[in-house]
């Protein structure tokens, strides 16, 4: 009857729990990202816009109507990439935030053949590591966004190119790309448009998912 009793109140007074991973090369604008969610789901949080690069990992907990979500910024330098994977395992979703003001015209046609040229530039540089975070098998069939930020500059590339150009490409070329839920949507993290979409977005799909990667509760 204890027992019961318990199970009942810890069902009753608990919430699942979703871990998000938020990835992109540096300066994508993954802090200022979490910035605003913080600030959107915390009305007395104000947001830190003016962000330093990260040098490992920023955390943070948003209480939403339905779950938790515990949001997980890492650093995106070169150096830091490596770090990645060891959070894999326990994420419920991926972000991959993208700088739409640093990828040419997001044609992946036109990246010249040879990987050496492809690395060198920005837009190459962005599909290898999207590329990477897909092929690993900890993330096989976890959610995956990818937001096309900085939506607000005049030079952004609009978000059906990166859709089209860049991600369509990358997602084709997945092995059991069948199975992964994920979607393309227009953010500006310093203005705060789009925000509470890909939020809304993360919820939905981390809960559907949750057979294939169950929440922990709190
Ligand atoms: N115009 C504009 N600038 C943005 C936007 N999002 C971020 N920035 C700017 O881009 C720069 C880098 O933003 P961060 O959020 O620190 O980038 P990050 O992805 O966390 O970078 P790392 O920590 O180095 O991986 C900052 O100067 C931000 O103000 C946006 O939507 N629009
Ligand atoms: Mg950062």
């Amino acid at each position: 009857m204890y027992h019961l009793i318990k199970s009942l109140y810890l069902h009753a007074t608990s919430k699942e729990e979703y871990s998000v991973l938020v990835l992109g090369l540096d300066g994508a604008g993954k802090t200022t990202f979490l910035e605003q969610i913080k600030a959107v789901y915390n009305t007395q949080h104000e947001p830190n816009l003016k962000t330093v690069p990260t040098v490992g990992q920023n955390v943070s907990l948003i209480d939403l109507p339905d779950c938790y979500l515990k949001i997980w910024d890492v650093g995106g330098q070169h150096s830091l990439r490596g770090l990645w994977q060891s959070y894999y395992g326990s994420a419920h979703a991926i972000v991959f935030v993208v700088d739409s003001t640093d990828i040419g015209d997001a044609d992946v046609n036109k990246l010249n053949e040879g990987k050496e040229q492809e690395e060198e530039s920005r837009l190459g540089e962005c599909k290898l590591v999207l590329e990477d975070v897909l092929q690993n098998d900890e993330t096989e069939s976890v959610p995956v966004l990818v937001l096309a930020n900085k939506q607000d500059r005049e030079d952004c590339v609009e978000v059906v190119r990166i859709k089209e150009g860049l991600v369509r490409k990358v997602f084709e070329g997945e092995q059991g790309s069948n199975v992964r839920d994920s979607r393309v949507l227009p953010m500006s993290a310093l203005t705060g448009t789009g925000v509470i979409e890909a939020v809304e977005w993360l919820c939905s799909r981390v809960r559907w998912n949750k057979e294939g990667r169950p929440p922990t509760m709190r």
